[in-house]
């Protein structure tokens, strides 16, 4: 399998903040590529210059084989950009705005086709100010999709969109992808790189601190599942780093205690026994999967959203 995306020690400072610090990652053909992190990680700035929009500080990147210095108007040509905030103009009509797109790349599909592929074919002649957030984004998408792309970028594409437009835009994706295309986007949210990623890299403080599929993130963990517990009075997590089957221990945001464990069934009598022996009462239960949530809490030490 070919590599689309070879990034080795990219630095990008904006003064005194270092953005991006040491970033190293590589994006095989074909792939649906997560990047995943808290704000402020470094996503949008790595994104931007993969996509040409800004330059490094230093570090070597290499897309679809070419660089941006050596190959910017080829680049251009063969990548579709989805930018964190779309910039259409209110006073284009969606077909124009789409008629515009086309006439930027040698070839693509035909605006029709773009139009149906995004369910906007009943939108066609409307004005962009008119058009919802979930219609504007798919529009966003249409552009992005002008010039027939071999490799897609994407910053945030579903934020801010209800569940069916989200789920309508997985549905693209994996179809794009399908294709053989490749898809490299940004997400904040954990359940959309499980499910549409086929390899994903966190990243936080401007490096790359796991890449994986979302599978081997989580069984990197050493413990696939997360009994969640309260208990009267709390107890804290040094309570319960030595019960026999738990792998790690944490407070979670909400104040439970969160035990990573490989096989809940035979865990939780140590668990009980541990709370019994502290002289504690179980007040609340729950058992689940661990998530991309939980590699980034046990990477850092620090919630996505913190
Ligand atoms: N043009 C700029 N000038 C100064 N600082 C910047 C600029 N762009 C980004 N930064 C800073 O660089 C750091 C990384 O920002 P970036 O937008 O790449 O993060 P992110 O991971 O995409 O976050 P988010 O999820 O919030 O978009 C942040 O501290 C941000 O404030």
């Amino acid at each position: 399998m070919g590599i689309s995306i070879r990034v080795r020690g990219l630095h990008k400072e904006f003064g005194d903040v270092a953005a991006v610090r040491g970033l190293d990652l590589e994006v095989r053909t074909g792939e649906c590529f997560g990047l995943l992190g808290p704000n402020g990680a470094g996503k949008t700035t790595t994104l931007e210059i993969l996509e040409g929009l800004q330059t490094a500080t230093r570090g070597e990147v290499e897309v679809l084989g070419r660089t941006w210095e050596k190959a910017g108007n080829a680049l251009r040509e063969r990548i579709g950009v989805v930018l964190q905030e779309n910039l259409l103009s209110d006073k284009l009509t969606v077909r124009e705005t789409l008629e515009l797109f086309r006439s930027f790349y040698s070839q693509g599909p035909d605006t029709e086709e773009l139009l149906a592929l995004l369910q906007l074919t009943d939108k066609s002649d409307s004005w962009v100010v008119r058009l919802s957030g979930g219609q504007r984004q798919r529009l966003s998408i249409a552009c992005s999709l002008a010039g027939d792309p071999e490799l897609i970028f994407m910053d945030e594409p579903t934020t801010g969109l209800d569940p069916q437009s989200r789920r309508a835009l997985w549905q693209l994706i994996s179809a794009f992808r399908a294709r053989g295309r490749t898809v490299v986007f940004t997400t904040h949210y954990m359940d959309e790189a499980e499910q549409l990623c086929d390899r994903v890299a966190v990243v936080d403080k401007g490096q790359v601190i796991a890449v994986g599929t979302p599978a081997e993130l989580v069984a990197s963990l050493g413990g696939e599942h997360v009994v969640e517990l309260t208990t009267q009075p709390a107890l804290g997590p040094p309570d319960f780093e030595s019960v026999a089957g738990v792998t790690a221990a944490r407070t979670t945001l909400t104040g439970r205690l969160a035990l990573s464990v490989s096989r809940p069934h035979l865990a939780l009598p140590s668990i009980l026994a541990r709370i019994a022996e502290r002289g504690a009462e179980l007040s609340g239960l729950t058992t689940r999967n661990a998530t991309l949530e939980d590699v980034f809490v046990s990477l850092t030490g620090r919630n996505l959203r913190d």
